[in-house]
C-alpha cells in the first residue's frame, strides 16, 4: 500500500487544442478510496492511465510510496487495474484468469492456487473456478477481473467504471460489495465514475472534475452540502440543486434577494452583493411544501410562490417541478403528496439550507 501523490499533471493530445488534464493535483492517502467523478470528456480516464503509465504526461508528477513513477513503465509501477470492459482471456477458466497475473510474475503453483483460492472466496467466484468467461454472467466475469487485479497485491488498485456494464440491479450489489472488500484489503484506489452515486457511495473523498481540471476534493457529504461551485451542485444530486438569481436589495430592514415580485432572505455577509446579482442554491429535498393550514413556519424559513408545472410520482417520493418568477425549481415531497395539477404551492426554504453563489464565477460565497 501506498500514497499516490499527483503534481502539477498536463497531457494535451496531439491534434486536440484543449488539455486533457489541465495542471492536475491530487493527494490520495495511504489506504484511501479516491473517486474520480465529472462528464463525459473531463479527463478522469486520462488522468488513470497516467498514474498507470499508459499515457505520459507533457509535465508534472507522480509518486507513489516514495517512487517518483511519472516516466516509469507501467509494470514496475506495482498497480493493478480493472477496466469497465470486463477484459477476461476468454480462453482461460476462471482459475487461470485470476491467477495469470502471478505466473507472468514467476509466482510458484502453489503459491499461486492460493492466492487464487483466496480471491475466489472474497468474490464468491468458488464455485465457478474451473468455468470458461462465456459460461458466466457479466457481473461474475468482471468479479474475475477484480479477482485477478486484487491476488497481485499491488500498492494502488485502479478501477475504470468497473460497474458501468452491469444492470441495474447487479451495479447495487456488486457497488456493495466492492466498497466492502476495498475496506477489508485497505488497497490504495483510485476509482474513475461518470455516475455521482456510485462516488457518493464509495468514495473516502470525492475529486469533482471539470474540462481537465479537479474542482472540489472533499468527503461525499462535503461535495453534496458545500459543492464549491455552481457546476459541482448542478453535477451531483438527482435532481442537481436548484439555482435561483436576482438582485440584492434592501426593504428597510433587511437584505432581500428579489427574484422579480417575491423575495428570498440574504444573509447580512453578502452586504457586499447589495445592488449586484447573486444565485441562491437550494438541493430539491431541502424545499418543503407549506401544507394548508399549517401555521408554524420556522422563522429561519422563506415561503415563495411557486407554480406547479409537473407532478412525479418516483415510489419513494414525488418529484415536483414549479416556477418561480419564470425560474425553474424542483421539490421532493413525501411520496404520499398529492395536489391539483397547475396549483400555486407555497414553497419553504430554509435559511441553513441555502448555499450563496457569485453568479459571474459560479463560486461558493463563505457565509460564517
Ligand atoms: N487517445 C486520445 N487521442 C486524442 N484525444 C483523446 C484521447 N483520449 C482522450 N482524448 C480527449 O481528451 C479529453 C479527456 O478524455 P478522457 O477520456 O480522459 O475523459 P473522461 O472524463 O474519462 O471521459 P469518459 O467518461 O467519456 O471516458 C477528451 O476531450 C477526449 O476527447
Amino acid at each position: 500500500m501506498a500514497e499516490v501523490v499527483l503534481k502539477d499533471l498536463v497531457k494535451t493530445y496531439p491534434g486536440n487544442e484543449s488539455r486533457a488534464t489541465d495542471a492536475v493535483s491530487l493527494e490520495v492517502a495511504d489506504g484511501e478510496f479516491m473517486v474520480l467523478l465529472g462528464p463525459s470528456g473531463c479527463g478522469k480516464t486520462t488522468l488513470l492511465r497516467m498514474v498507470a503509465g499508459l499515457e505520459l504526461p507533457d509535465s508534472g508528477q507522480i509518486v507513489i510510496g516514495d517512487r517518483d513513477v511519472t516516466y516509469l513503465e507501467p509494470r514496475r509501477r506495482n498497480l493493478s487495474m480493472v477496466f469497465q470492459s470486463y477484459a477476461v482471456f476468454p480462453n482461460k477458466s476462471v482459475a487461470d484468469n485470476i491467477g495469470f497475473g502471478l505466473r507472468v510474475r514467476g509466482v510458484g503453483a502453489d503459491d499461486v492456487r492460493r492466492k487464487v483460492a483466496w480471491a475466489a472466496e472474497l468474490l464468491q467466484l468458488t464455485p465457478y473456478l474451473d468455468r470458461y468467461p462465456a459460461k458466466l454472467s457479466g457481473g461474475q466475469r468482471q468479479r474475475v477481473a477484480v479477482a485477478r487485479a486484487i491476488v497481485m497485491d499491488a500498492d494502488v488498485l485502479l478501477m475504470d467504471e468497473p460497474l458501468s456494464n452491469l444492470d441495474a440491479l447487479l451495479r447495487l450489489s456488486f457497488r456493495a460489495e466492492l466498497k466492502k472488500l476495498v475496506g477489508e484489503l485497505g488497497t490504495t484506489t483510485l476509482y474513475v465514475t461518470h455516475d455521482q452515486v456510485e462516488a457518493l457511495s464509495l468514495g473516502d473523498r470525492v475529486a469533482v472534475m471539470r474540462e481537465g481540471a479537479v474542482v472540489q476534493c472533499a468527503a461525499p457529504t462535503s461535495v453534496y452540502d458545500e459543492p464549491a461551485d455552481t457546476f459541482v451542485g448542478g453535477f451531483l444530486g438527482s435532481p442537481p440543486m436548484n439555482f435561483l438569481t436576482g438582485t440584492v436589495g434592501h426593504d428597510g430592514t433587511a437584505l432581500r434577494l428579489d427574484l422579480g415580485g417575491q423575495s428570498v432572505p440574504v444573509p447580512p455577509a453578502l452586504a457586499s452583493y447589495k445592488g449586484s446579482d447573486l444565485t441562491l442554491g437550494i438541493r430539491p429535498e431541502s424545499v418543503t411544501v407549506e401544507e394548508p393550514g399549517t401555521t408554524a413556519i420556522a422563522d429561519d424559513t422563506a415561503t415563495v410562490r411557486g407554480a406547479l408545472q409537473v407532478l412525479e410520482p418516483l415510489g419513494s417520493a414525488v418529484l415536483l417541478t414549479t416556477e418561480v418568477c419564470g425560474q425553474t425549481v424542483k421539490v421532493q415531497a413525501p411520496a404520499a403528496f398529492r395536489t391539483e395539477p397547475s396549483s400555486e404551492l407555497r414553497l419553504c426554504i430554509p435559511a441553513g439550507q441555502c448555499r450563496w453563489y457569485d453568479p459571474e464565477t459560479g463560486l461558493l460565497l463563505e457565509v460564517p
